[in-house]
């Protein structure tokens, strides 16, 4: 499948057809990473010996208990290496100590569901007993029946109604005292049943208990993942923490241990239960044998003895039982203690945590927040000032004074802020980007991956960096984060008055962003569009100059103000002969021209608009357009920047000459401080290993995802799947004619997310521009392992390199490239191509994976930004 992007032959506004057309499809799922699982819990067949499960205290012998501690064992352990290959072990404990505790948690945790379970266990045994003390209670009522009876015909002996052979065998004394012998075994029975409803009422407390276990239970589940969170911290802790942990994980499992005794113990006391009932039996039976052997004295004793010592055994059992219980009840209690410290402790080292590597969103926000303060005039200049710099230098002090600030009222934030104030230097610069785009937010084309890939990359070299864009009423606000509205007016320069902008300001992919929003009555940016307006050129004059206002109003102490193409180019000549002479200027001015097709030419009466001076800019030397009786804002930048730079080197020559579209003399002129610099991508954007616009994600050691993603677009294109490597084609006017083409499709939109899927699904992604600054397209698609087909023109000849061609160096060559703008020599690229993908698939597999890791980054071009930034401010500083 492939993938081309139209001829270049127009910029901004971009033509809808000017990038990505393919087709493919896939109905899989994409691979997600796996969700953690708790901890695996066992169940053991019979109660368990928890202390043998517990660390270093095991005493079990039990094969099956071992087996299980074993299992466990193996999870904790290859959990840890899991752990300690994520966070390493950055605080110099050693592994072993880390291992012993991580394990003892575990075992701790699981021995804790262990203890559950032996609870149920207990219980289960419990209403066991419960159903015997029925049988007990059946058994004593036909014992009390049968002895009633044996009473009856003890009276009718006594009244000579009985027989003879009763009279002959007992003496009316012995019948006396028999009787009295059956009364006291009655008066036994009583007792007994009475011990049963209080065994009854143990019965109840067991159940009030388990109710209560359950409510542990479930914070325990609640605590789970904190828990889980806790153990990843405690590999980050410093050993004081660690010891403190150890000894309260050691408590726990001391703790865990008394309380499984005594869950044993209350299993022995049942299992005693057992015993009495045997006893039971036995009395039954030989009640029976008292009954047949017709009432022996000898027997009726017996029975008075045996009942004696059921009731003694009854006590002790129910004295035990109830002792058991309330040594649990307290345990539990004790465990709820230290789980509630466990649990303190454990948010207060998730705080710490995060103020530790606290990210750059909340770095900008902090930004910002100065910002804000300088405006509405709550702090000095020289404390905004301080206070960036301490931002700058990622400061621990503002990093905890902004985390303690939660709750606070703002005059209590500032002076919060102001109190940690302290002097410090720092060789990271303040780089402002004053642009019109900024992706995501306000995207139309490759300009805004530059502004916060170059942005973002430069932060993370340890620079300030802040960016201004307009306020657009199409802008993606769902992309800002924190997007407010300053308590602040700012009023700025145009066409002779005064006019209120309101200031916005959020964070947009960890950078902080302001948002300018004229109250002009042109509504300059609600235009439902970011270009293409019949005004654009005051628009933009407009822009410029209301940003130059909020830089100066702030009174930033700026190294590099970053302009980007003629929308923008205003500032250069503005902050020179407008806002240089009132003091702001401290910084040096950076002009950077992604494409000199667009050059913002105009009547010179235009460019008094924005205050700039016609009189004084309307020379050969300054503002004149080269070949027309204009002023060209380009050339202005060119004249007024301290630094000038476009986006390949290859460009950057070509513009020296017919590509300057009539600025090649200037450039020739300023060639000093000109430059071309390659841009980069953000490779966390396109990255086909986290991309979630993708149906598959996968990575350059696993490609099946790749045509996963194919055949996931095909099949949304409705394309033939017939053939899976059958090529795509495109062109505007054909459109129509492929809409019911089993192979081609020609798609006329902007579509972030199908981009992203375009890219992954193709196998070749064909650039054929007659000219192209830098491009991007060809460098996301090696990313997404597409084989680049190019024109040899701009960015494409410093970043693919021919497959076949042997004066290069074998390592750099990643795809094929033509020179002659004509369908002959696009044909035959293609047809090279073909030839490897078709005939000799594993050295195309080798091409693909060899593309997917090249490093497009931004680190080495935002470096090369670096190096003429910092001789700039280092040639002004000298000059100064
Ligand atoms: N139709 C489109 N839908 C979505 N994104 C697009 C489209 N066309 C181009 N893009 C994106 O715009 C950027 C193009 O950058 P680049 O190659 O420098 O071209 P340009 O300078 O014309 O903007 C890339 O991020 C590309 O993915």
């Amino acid at each position: 499948m492939w993938a081309a992007r139209g001829a270049r032959d127009t910029r901004r506004p971009p033509s809808p057809s000017s990038s990505l057309h393919s087709a493919t499809f896939s109905n899989r799922r994409p691979t997600r990473t796996p969700t953690p699982r708790p901890p695996s819990r066992v169940v053991p067949s019979s109660p368990p010996r928890t202390a043998a499960e517990l660390p270093r205290k095991s005493t079990s012998n039990d094969k099956h208990h071992n087996r299980v501690n074993m299992q466990r064992d193996e999870a904790s352990v290859s959990s840890d290496k899991e752990r300690q290959e994520k966070y390493g072990d950055e605080n110099g404990i050693s592994n072993l100590q880390l291992e012993d505790l991580i394990q003892m948690i575990q075992n701790t945790e699981k021995n804790i569901m262990l203890l559950n379970q032996a609870r149920l266990q207990a219980l289960e045994h419990v209403e066991t007993v419960l159903k015997e003390k029925e049988d007990l209670q059946r058994k004593l009522k036909i014992l009390e029946t049968r002895l009633s009876e044996t009473d009856a015909r003890l009276k009718l002996s006594a009244e000579g109604q009985f027989g003879t052979e009763i009279n002959d065998s007992l003496p009316v004394l012995e019948l006396d005292d028999i009787k009295e012998e059956n009364m006291l075994l009655k008066d036994d029975i009583q007792f007994l049943k009475t011990m049963l409803i209080e065994v009854a009422e143990t019965e109840n407390s067991i159940f009030t208990l388990e109710k209560e276990r359950a409510l542990l239970d479930a914070s325990l589940r609640e605590l789970e993942p904190r828990f889980i969170d806790a153990q990843a911290d405690m590999l980050k802790s410093g050993p004081r923490q660690y010891d403190a942990w150890w000894e309260k994980v050691e408590n726990l499992g001391d703790l865990l241990e008394t309380a499984t005794n005594k869950v044993e113990n209350a299993a022995m006391v049942l299992g005693r239960n057992h015993d009495l009932e045997d006893k039971v039996d036995k009395l039954e039976a030989s009640l029976a044998e008292a009954n047949i052997s017709k009432f022996s004295c000898y027997f009726v004793d017996l029975l008075q003895e045996k009942i004696k010592s059921v009731e003694e055994r009854f006590q002790v059992c129910n004295h035990e039982m109830h002792s058991q219980i309330e040594l649990y009840e307290n345990s539990i209690a004790e465990f709820h203690d230290i789980l509630s410290k466990l649990v303190e402790e454990t948010e207060k080292r998730s705080l710490e945590h995060s103020a530790s590597s606290m990210p750059s969103e909340l770095w900008s926000r902090i930004s910002l927040l100065i910002d804000g303060w300088l405006l509405e005039k709550r702090i000095s200049y020289n404390d905004a000032n301080t206070l960036r710099e301490m931002v700058r230098k990622r400061d621990s002090c503002l990093r905890e004074a902004y985390l303690s600030c939660r709750g606070m009222k703002d005059r209590e934030i500032v002076d919060n802020f102001l109190k940690i104030t302290l002097p410090g230097t720092s060789s990271g610069l303040h780089i402002i980007h004053i642009a019109a785009e900024m992706a995501p937010v306000a995207k139309v084309g490759g300009l805004a991956d530059v502004i916060s890939g170059l942005g973002k990359a430069l932060q993370k070299k340890g620079h300030l960096v802040e960016i201004i864009l307009p306020k657009y009423d199409c802008m993606q606000n769902d992309q800002v984060n924190n997007l407010k509205v300053l308590d602040v007016v700012v009023q700025s320069y145009f066409e002779g008055n005064l006019f209120n902008n309101k200031i916005w300001t959020g964070t947009v992919e960890g950078l902080p962003v302001y948002f300018i929003e004229p109250q002009h009555p042109a509504k300059f940016f609600w235009r439902a569009q970011y270009y293409g307006e019949h005004d654009d050129f005051k628009r933009f004059a407009y822009f410029s100059r209301a940003a130059l206002e909020l830089l100066y109003q702030s009174q930033k102490k700026i190294d590099i103000i970053h302009c980007h193409d003629w929308q923008t180019a205003f500032v250069a000549p503005l902050y020179w002969e407008a806002y240089a002479n009132l003091g702001f200027n401290s910084a040096r001015i950076c002009f950077t021209c992604h494409n000199f097709e667009y050059q913002g030419a105009a009547p010179a009466q235009d460019l008094a608009c924005c205050g700039l001076d016609v009189q004084q800019l309307d020379r050969e030397d300054r503002m004149r357009d080269n070949s027309h009786g204009r002023i060209n804002v380009v050339k202005g930048a060119i004249v007024y920047s301290n630094i000038v730079t476009t986006v390949s080197p290859t460009y950057a020559l070509e513009v020296r000459s017919e590509g300057g579209r009539g600025l090649q003399d200037s450039l020739k002129l300023h060639s000093r401080k000109f430059v071309g610099i390659l841009n980069g991508i953000d490779t966390d954007t396109w990255n086909p290993s986290t991309d979630r616009h993708l149906k598959v994600q996968y990575n350059a050691n696993d490609l099946q995802g790749k045509a996963a993603n194919k055949a996931a677009l095909r099949k949304q294109l409705n394309l033939s799947s017939t053939n899976a490597s059958q090529p795509l084609r495109e062109f505007e006017g054909i459109a129509d004619h492929f809409q019911n083409n089993n192979n081609i499709r020609l798609l006329l939109k902007y579509d972030d997310s199908l981009s992203h899927w375009i890219y992954a699904a193709s196998d070749m992604f064909i650039v054929p521009s007659m000219f192209e600054p830098c491009g991007l397209t060809q460098m996301i698609a090696m990313r997404y392992g597409s084989v680049p087909i190019v024109r040899k023109t701009g960015g494409l000849n410093d970043s693919v390199f021919d497959f076949d061609d042997e004066t290069i160096p074998k390592e750099l060559r990643n795809g094929f490239t033509f020179v002659h703008p004509d369908e002959k020599a696009l044909s035959g690229a293609m047809e090279r191509a073909f030839n490897y993908y078709n005939r000799k698939p594993e050295v195309w597999k080798q091409l693909v994976q060899k593309d997917m890791r090249i490093d497009f980054s931004w680190a080495s071009s935002a470096s090369q930004y670096e190096d003429i930034y910092q001789r700039a401010v280092a040639r002004a500083r000298a000059a100064a």
